[in-house]
C-alpha cells in the first residue's frame, strides 16, 4: 500500500467525513450537499480518496474509462495492492478489452429486445402477487418483504434458470457484495460469518448443469458454445447476474413504493395513466439512487478542473446519489416529480459500464406498478419506516403501508 498523503494536493478542499458511518448511511443528504458545495473534487482524508459529488464530474468520470479504470476494483480496496474477497467480475471490475466480450454477451441476453418474451409472464406474476396481498380486500402490510422483495424473487431467479432450493441466499449474498465495496467496517463484519457458505451456494449455481435450459444462465453458457466467451468465463458472467440482479431491484422497488406512498397525487396520476410506470421508476432511481456510490482508480494524473488533478493510482469515490440531486443539473432536485424527464440520471451509471440489467429492473417495476395501479386506489404509509444500512445501497428495512382496494 503506497503511503497516503496526509493532506490533499494544493487547491483541493479536504473533508474528514466518513460516508460509510451509520449516521451518514441513515441520512446521506447533508454530506452530499456539503461535498457538492465544497468543490468539483474533495479529498476525503479518512480514506485517502478523491470524492466527486457534482453531476458534471461524476458523469465525466463514469464516461472516462481510460482515465478512471474499473480493473483495480470499484470499491475502496485497490486490487493492485490487496487480494479481492472473490475473483473479480468480468464486467464490473474489468476494463476494455477484457470487459468487451462478457458485456456484449450479457447485453444480448438481458437487453431490452431479449426481454420482450418476459413482459406478459412478469405482468401475470405481478397480478398474481397483487391478488394475493389483496386477498382480504384493503390491507396493511410491510411493502419491503410483501412487495419489494417478493416480486423480484418471484420472477428473476426463474428467469436466470435457478433451481427452486436456496434462493433465500441471494439477498444476503448481494447485501454482502455491496457492503464489500466499502471499507471493512461493522457492516462487512456482519456479513463475514456467512460469506463462505453464501459464496459456495452462488458459485455452485453458476455451473451449466444447475441452470434450466433457455433461460439467462443457460444462454450465457450457449455463448461459450459459440466461442463468444470462454467456458472459464461463463460461470463468472452468471455470477454477475446473481450478484447484481436481486438486491438492486428490491431496493429500487422499495424506493418507488416509498415515493408513491409519500406523494398521493402522483399515485392518482399513475392510476389515470399507467404508462407513467416506467418514468416513475427512473425518477425514483434518480431521487433515491439505490446504488449510492462507486469507486474508480486513476490510470494517470487526470485533470479535473483548471489546475486540479487526481494523481495516478489514487481512488476516486463517485457519489451517484449526490450527482442525481445536483441543483447544477436538476431543477428542484429534491422533489420526486412524475412530470420531470429523469433521463441522464446516473442511478444506473453511465458509459461502457452503464447497468446492463437496467431493462430487467424497469420491466420488473413496470409490471408491479401497473398491477398495483389497477387494483389499489390509495397507497400510504401506515407506521414508522426503517432504513436498511449498506455501504453502497440505499435501502428500506421496513415500509409499513396501507393499500386501499379500488
Ligand atoms: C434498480 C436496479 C439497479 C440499479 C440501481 C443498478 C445500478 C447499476 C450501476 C450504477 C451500475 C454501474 C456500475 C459501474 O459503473 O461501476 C450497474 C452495472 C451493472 N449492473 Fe445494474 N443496477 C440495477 C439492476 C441490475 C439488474 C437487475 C442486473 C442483472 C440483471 C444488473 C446487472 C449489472 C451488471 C452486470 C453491471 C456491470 C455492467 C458493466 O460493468 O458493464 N443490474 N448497475
Ligand atoms: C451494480 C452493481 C453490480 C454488482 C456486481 C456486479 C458483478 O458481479 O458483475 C455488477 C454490478
Amino acid at each position: 500500500m503506497t503511503s497516503a498523503p496526509a493532506t490533499a494536493p494544493p487547491g483541493v478542499p479536504t473533508d474528514d467525513a466518513d460516508p460509510f458511518a451509520p449516521d451518514v448511511l441513515e441520512d446521506p443528504l447533508p454530506l452530499h450537499a456539503r461535498l457538492r458545495d465544497a468543490g468539483p473534487v474533495v479529498y476525503l482524508s479518512r480514506y485517502d480518496v478523491y470524492a466527486f459529488a457534482r453531476y458534471e464530474q461524476v458523469n465525466a468520470a463514469l464516461t472516462n474509462w481510460q482515465g478512471f479504470e474499473s480493473g483495480a476494483g470499484v470499491g475502496l480496496s485497490n486490487f493492485r495492492h490487496e487480494k479481492p474477497w472473490r475473483p473479480p467480475s468480468l464486467l464490473l471490475e474489468a476494463d476494455p478489452p477484457r470487459h468487451d466480450a462478457p458485456r456484449r454477451v450479457l447485453s444480448g441476453i438481458v437487453g431490452a429486445r431479449a426481454l420482450r418474451t418476459l413482459r406478459e409472464r412478469w405482468a401475470a406474476a405481478a397480478e398474481d402477487l397483487v391478488d394475493q396481498v389483496l386477498a382480504g380486500g384493503s390491507t396493511e402490510l410491510d411493502a419491503v418483504p410483501a412487495l419489494a422483495q417478493a416480486f423480484p424473487l418471484r420472477v428473476f431467479p426463474d428467469a436466470v434458470g435457478l433451481p427452486p432450493e436456496g434462493r433465500e441466499n441471494l439477498l444476503p449474498y448481494g447485501d454482502h457484495a455491496f457492503n464489500a465495496f466499502g471499507p471493512s467496517n461493522d457492516l462487512v463484519a456482519k456479513g463475514a460469518p456467512r460469506v463462505a457458505e453464501l459464496s459456495a451456494w452462488v458459485n455452485a449455481r453458476c455451473a451449466r448443469e444447475e441452470l434450466a435450459p433457455d433461460r439467462f444462465g443457460a444462454r450465457i453458457w450457449g455463448a461459450a458454445d459459440r466461442g463468444e466467451i470462454t467456458y472459464e468465463q461463463a460461470p463468472l458472467v452468471v455470477r454477475s447476474l446473481l450478484t447484481a440482479g436481486v438486491d438492486t431491484t428490491v431496493h429500487g422497488l422499495g424506493a418507488v413504493l416509498y415515493a408513491f406512498a409519500t406523494h398521493p397525487e402522483h399515485w392518482a396520476r399513475l392510476r389515470s395513466d399507467p404508462r407513467l410506470a416506467r418514468v416513475a421508476f427512473d425518477e425514483a432511481v434518480r431521487w433515491e439512487s439505490p446504488v449510492q456510490t462507486f469507486f474508480r482508480t486513476a490510470t494517470t494524473d487526470v485533470a479535473i478542473t483548471d489546475g486540479v488533478e487526481v494523481p495516478a493510482g489514487r481512488k476516486i469515490l463517485m457519489f451517484l446519489a449526490a450527482a442525481n440531486r445536483d441543483p447544477r443539473r436538476w431543477t428542484d432536485p429534491d422533489a420526486f416529480d412524475l412530470s420531470r424527464d429523469p433521463s441522464g440520471h446516473v442511478g444506473f451509471g453511465m458509459g461502457i459500464h452503464q447497468c446492463v440489467g437496467q431493462h430487467v429492473a424497469r420491466l420488473e417495476a413496470e409490471a408491479l406498478l401497473t398491477a398495483l395501479a389497477r387494483r389499489v386506489a390509495t397507497i400510504e404509509l401506515a407506521g414508522p419506516t426503517r432504513r436498511h444500512h449498506n455501504n453502497t445501497l440505499r435501502a428500506w428495512e421496513s415500509l409499513p403501508m396501507r393499500l386501499r382496494e379500488a
